[in-house]
């Protein structure tokens, strides 16, 4: 009702003060009747839109953090088009709750611990909404728009993929993350041996390879893998925060639609070969046998039909949701581990009496089990550089979230995981990398799990945060016995580009000499 009036009043107004500029130049416009002509029209109309745009702006900040008022149309398009870790922090430093705008996009981020659990834990209030381009690159009908119950029941099905039992079947998940691991590791000691060079590009196709090998298993050719790698980097680029909204040919998210395509395609062969071995009663070799087995199982209560296009769908969610993440959370692990030679030692130290010389026997979940000390280096690799800074939600009504502050519906909340991962209170000297922090049970690292906000937290936390975890360790693991490690440090090794996740400005430039003294 007021921003009505207010708008309305900045309309009339205008023409009442005859010095304006506008009115002398709309005078020249004046129509031989006497009324004004579409220019002036036009302008008071922009005028008045200009004033209620603020006005809305205004009032639905209300007394939060954040600009007192928004750039006209496109707010902060700009920092959203690319994001710095420092102007992150500037917005999460200036309050628990703090307002922004971009295209008219009503945002509030939250930097507390309390607030950010409390948004992805208030299903009620708000749901994931990812980012804007995210529904055009995963199709609308993904399940992983899917809210309320018919999340939790489409999820209860798919939480069986991830179980321990299916990481750590002899046949499964593990051994094919050993055997891809082993097999890149044989080329990068061909390309890395003579000088250092960005691991960034590389470390990503591993992930591909591994996470494809793994849901996939052998039914997709080789180089299904290879051309969907390639052609993910368009998906990768189009995560923006905000992104151009029409998927216009040329644009990101065009380009990424692209690569769906292809994607799908191939993944949509796997589930039709998938359930055609299942059929022929062949033993199962990938997440997508594992599932057609699942759905096979007469006592199985979640049995139904699933299409070769759906089940595509979903292992296309499950490379959305971990292409970047891993590949992230990879290669900080290697840049963190080389930067501190005294923990490389100690993970390799541990490899030594567990493997006991076995270093080419691929790993198990037992053995992996048997590495608390290379856990903690992932588990801490992680939470100094966490891949999810923050999450998009938005407010499906309208949300009391503390006692002085309604979000109004449809806003975009952004609960923000990185503040709570470097409270000075549980970590101390929280930019430190200190795997250490993680050995002692009664320590305040593990005292607070509710900090720990790496895989997100309620409903929507990460389904594939062992198979991460593992992996990532694996990877470390079998690098660290395989490899002398060396870093070349270049300007911008410290400096953090945001694509989507996080990565070291210059890829980690890294040198890999065969080791031959195990
Ligand atoms: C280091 C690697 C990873 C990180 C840091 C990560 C982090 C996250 C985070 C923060 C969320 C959002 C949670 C929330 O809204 O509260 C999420 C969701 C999700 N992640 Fe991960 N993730 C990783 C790897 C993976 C992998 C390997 C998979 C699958 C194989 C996966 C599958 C998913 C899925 C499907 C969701 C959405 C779940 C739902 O909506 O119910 N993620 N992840």
């Amino acid at each position: 009702m007021a921003f009505f009036s207010t708008s309305k009043s900045a309309a009339a107004g205008i023409p009442s003060s005859t010095s304006s500029p506008l009115y002398s130049f709309s005078q020249s416009f004046k129509s031989s009747d006497g009324t004004f002509t579409w220019l002036y029209t036009t302008g008071a109309v922009l005028l008045a839109l200009l004033a209620l745009e603020q006005t809305v702006y205004r009032m639905k900040k209300r007394h939060l953090p954040g600009a007192k008022w928004t750039i006209p149309l496109i707010g902060k398009f700009a920092d959203s088009m690319s994001p710095t870790m420092e102007n992150y922090m500037k917005q999460w430093n200036s309050g628990v709750l703090s307002a922004v705008s971009v295209f008219n996009i009503f945002i509030v981020m939250a930097s507390s611990n309390e607030y950010a659990r409390k948004i992805v834990n208030s299903p009620t209030y708000a749901e994931p909404c990812l980012v804007y381009s995210a529904k055009q690159i995963l199709l609308p009908d993904n399940w992983v728009f899917l809210t309320g119950k018919t999340h939790v029941d489409y999820r209860r099905g798919l939480n069986n993929l991830f179980t321990r039992k299916a990481i750590g079947q002899v046949w499964m998940y593990i051994t094919i993350q050993d055997a891809i691991t082993r097999k890149h590791f044989a080329q990068w000691a061909k390309e890395y041996s003579s000088s250092p060079r960005p691991i960034m590009m590389n470390a990503r196709y591993l992930n591909m390879d591994t996470s494809l090998r793994v849901f996939c298993g052998n039914h997709i050719p080789e180089e299904a893998t290879r051309e969907i790698s390639d052609k993910y980097w368009f998906i990768t680029q189009a995560l923006e925060l905000v992104n151009f909204p029409f998927a216009l040919p040329g644009t990101k998210v065009y380009k990424a639609i692209q690569a769906r395509k292809v994607a799908l395609r191939w993944l949509t062969l796997a589930a039709h070969n998938s359930k055609i071995e299942m059929a022929r009663g062949g033993e199962p070799t990938c997440l997508l046998d594992e599932w057609v087995q699942l759905l096979n199982d007469p006592s199985y209560k979640g049995r139904r039909e699933f299409s070769d296009h759906e089940m595509a769908m979903v292992v296309f969610s499950f490379l959305f949701a971990s292409q970047d993440a891993m590949s992230s959370g990879l290669i900080y692990g290697f840049q963190h581990l080389v930067d501190h030679p005294e923990i490389l030692a100690k993970v390799r130290e541990e490899q030594q009496r567990v493997l006991q010389g076995n270093y080419d026997t691929p790993l198990t979940l037992e053995l992996m089990d048997q590495m608390p000390y290379l856990q903690a280096v992932v588990k801490e690799s992680l939470r100094v550089k966490p891949p999810v800074v923050m999450v998009p939600y938005k407010s499906t009504k309208a949300f009391p979230i503390s006692d002085d502050y309604t979000v109004p519906a449809g806003s975009m909340l952004i609960p923000s995981f990185y503040p709570s991962l470097h409270d000075p209170d549980v970590y101390p000297e929280p930019d430190e990398f200190q795997p250490e922090r993680w050995l002692d049970p009664n320590g305040l690292a593990n005292s607070n799990p509710k900090n720990y906000l790496v895989w997100g937290s309620g409903p929507h936390r990460c389904i594939g945060l062992e198979y991460a975890t593992m992996n990532i360790a694996l990877v470390l693991g079998i690098a660290a016995m395989m490899f002398d490690w060396e870093h070349e440090i270049t300007p911008t090794t410290n400096k953090v580009e945001i694509i989507a996740t996080l990565f070291p400005k210059d890829g980690c430039r890294m040198k890999f000499t065969p080791r031959t003294n195990q």
